[in-house]
Parts: C-alpha cells; structure tokens; sequence
C-alpha cells in the first residue's frame, strides 16, 4: 500500500488563492483590505525569515502588512505600549507578537495584553477559553491549519481514535479541542505517557507535536492511520557538507511512509498552512470586528 503524500505547500497555495478572492470582496463592500500587524524583536535570524515570508504573503493576497521591528534592548515596558497601541488602532485587524522574544523579555504579559479581536494567534486566554467551551473565536493557526489537512482525507471523523502527542498550549492541547469538536475519541500523550507506542497504535489519527526528531517511528503507526507531523526540527545533515543542516519531522518518515494511509511531509506538509491560516484569521479577526459574518473561503 502506498501513502497518500499530504502536500501542505499545495493546499495552503489554494487557501491563499480563496482568500484572494474573499479579500477583494471585503475590500469591496468595508472600502479597506483587512491588515496584518506583526511585530518583530530582535535579529534572530529565523524569526526575520518567518517574518519577511508573511508580510510578503500578507500583500500577495491584498491585505495590508503592518511591520514592527524593534531592537532587542526594547524595555518591557515600550513592547507594551506598542502593543497598547496596536490594540486601539482602527486600522489593525490582526496583531501577531513573533515569538520566542529575547531573552529578558516575558512574553506572557505581552500576549495578554492583545485584543481578543485581534488575537490571529489564538493565543490569549479568551481565545482558548472560547476554543475549549466550543464557541466561536481565532483558533491558533498550526493547530487550524493541521485540522484542515486531516479534513482533507477524513471529511468525517466522528467515532475515529486520534491521539496527540504532545500538550503544549500552542499546538498539543488546541489541535485535541478541534478533533473533538469533530466528535473524534481524543487521547492527548505526553513525555510521561506509559508504553506511548502502544497507545499511539490505536490512532486511527496520530497528531505528532513533541519537538522530537523522528521521535515516533514505524512501531507508533497502526497500519492505515492517518499521519499528521506537526515538528519541525533543524537537525545537522553532514552529509549535505560541513555545517548544513536539514528539517526534519516528529516522524520518521521513510520508516512510517509504508504503514500510513496518509502523511504529511516535513517541509511541505503542516509548517506552510501556518501562515496561510493566520492569512485566514487576519480575515476573520476583519470580519467578526465589524460584526460581518465569517463565511467559508
Ligand atoms: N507568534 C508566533 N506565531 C507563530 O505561528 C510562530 C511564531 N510566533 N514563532 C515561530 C513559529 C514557527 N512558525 C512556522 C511558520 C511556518 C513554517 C513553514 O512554512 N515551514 C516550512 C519550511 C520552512 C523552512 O524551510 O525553514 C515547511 O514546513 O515546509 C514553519 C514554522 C510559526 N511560528
Ligand atoms: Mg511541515
């Protein structure tokens, strides 16, 4: 049996092109595209990577891109204010705090402090709140984005076994909220999970998102699962010359390829939905502000 390779790169292209489409005709009845403020501290250089790729794919879709950078010596205090001003300026549907901060900066506060309306991260606890009690609100962009490729292949997962691995409150424990929306029978796994490859063995969906490199092998995978890796990890590829490096999963690939009814790939799969989901938050954080209703893209 051969696996269904789920290309995320090809599904977040036509995500984008949708809400072209959806942008233009807000455009056309608010008399302004919806805009994305992001705020970047510091020089790390992924972070400037990240950000450069959604500001540009922020304008490609015609929405407005608002950029912040900051130098990493920026007090507490200033990154607040920033974001205090952000929160009241009309002309800012979605704020996004790239994260992680440097150090000496807390990041908890800040994220506080942004306007649920405008939380296109889904990271405020409103946001989570109206997540977990099933109520409409801006669900955190991997999290929405792997739904959507699961949806992809199972339209309906009512009564199906899925299992997360993995808990954190980005990712872990927001991607359950949205599998049991769905009516799935959830298990969330974690470090101190007992005998992990037999539990992840009963997932008719398996949900990687531990940080770990191919951590979960051919040993975790039911035969016809459905594979979700949501890890992206830069391990070093000495093969590819002194000092490379490559991205690899939480899956071992090439090992649960052949047990898998589908997978997702690392790059490729999970990682460019990201942001083609804060896209899509950008516009609905647009609409739900001006009580516009969010239909589908
Ligand atoms: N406030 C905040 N929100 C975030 O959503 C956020 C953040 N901070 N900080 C960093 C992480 C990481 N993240 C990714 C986005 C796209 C890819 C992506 O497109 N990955 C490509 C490959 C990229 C590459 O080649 O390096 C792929 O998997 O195919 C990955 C990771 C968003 N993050
Ligand atoms: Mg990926």
């Amino acid at each position: 049996m051969s696996a269904i390779i789920i290309d995320g790169k090809a599904f977040a292209a036509g995500l984008r092109e949708r809400l072209t489409g959806a942008v233009a005709a807000f455009g056309a009845s608010v008399g302004t595209a919806p805009g994305l403020a992001v705020v970047l501290v510091g020089e790390d250089p992924a972070s400037q990577v990240y950000v450069r790729s959604k500001a540009k794919q922020t304008v490609e879709i015609g929405m407005r891109s608002i950029e912040h950078k900051l130098p990493a010596s920026v007090s507490q205090r200033d990154l607040e204010d920033l974001v205090r001003r952000l929160n009241a300026d009309d002309a800012v549907d979605g704020i996004l705090v790239q994260l992680p901060l440097p150090p000496g900066l807390d990041a908890t506060p800040v994220i506080a402090l942004i306007d649920p309306f405008k939380d296109v991260d889904g990271l405020t606890d409103a946001s989570a709140g109206r997540l977990a009690s099933g109520r409409a609100g801006l669900v955190p962009c991997t999290p929405l984005g792997a739904m959507m490729l699961i949806n992809s292949v199972l339209p309906d997962i009512a009564g199906a076994e899925a299992v997360v691995v993995g808990r954190s409150n980005l990712v872990g424990k927001p991607i359950a909220q949205l599998l049991l929306q769905q009516n799935a029978t959830v298990t969330i796994a974690h470090s101190r999970t007992r005998d992990l490859a037999a539990v992840c063995r009963r997932a008719d969906i398996l949900v990687a998102a531990v940080g770990r490199p191919e951590m979960l092998g051919a040993d975790h995978v039911k035969d016809g699962a459905v594979v979700i890796d949501v890890g992206i990890n830069r391990i070093p590829a000495p093969d590819l010359g002194e000092g490379k490096t490559r991205l690899v999963g939480d899956v071992a690939f090439d090992a649960v390829v052949g047990k898998a009814r589908a997978i997702t790939p690392v790059p490729g799969g999970v990682g460019p939905m990201t942001i083609a989901c804060l896209l899509r938050n950008t516009l609905t954080a647009a609409r739900l502000r001006r009580g516009l209703a969010d239909t589908a893209v």
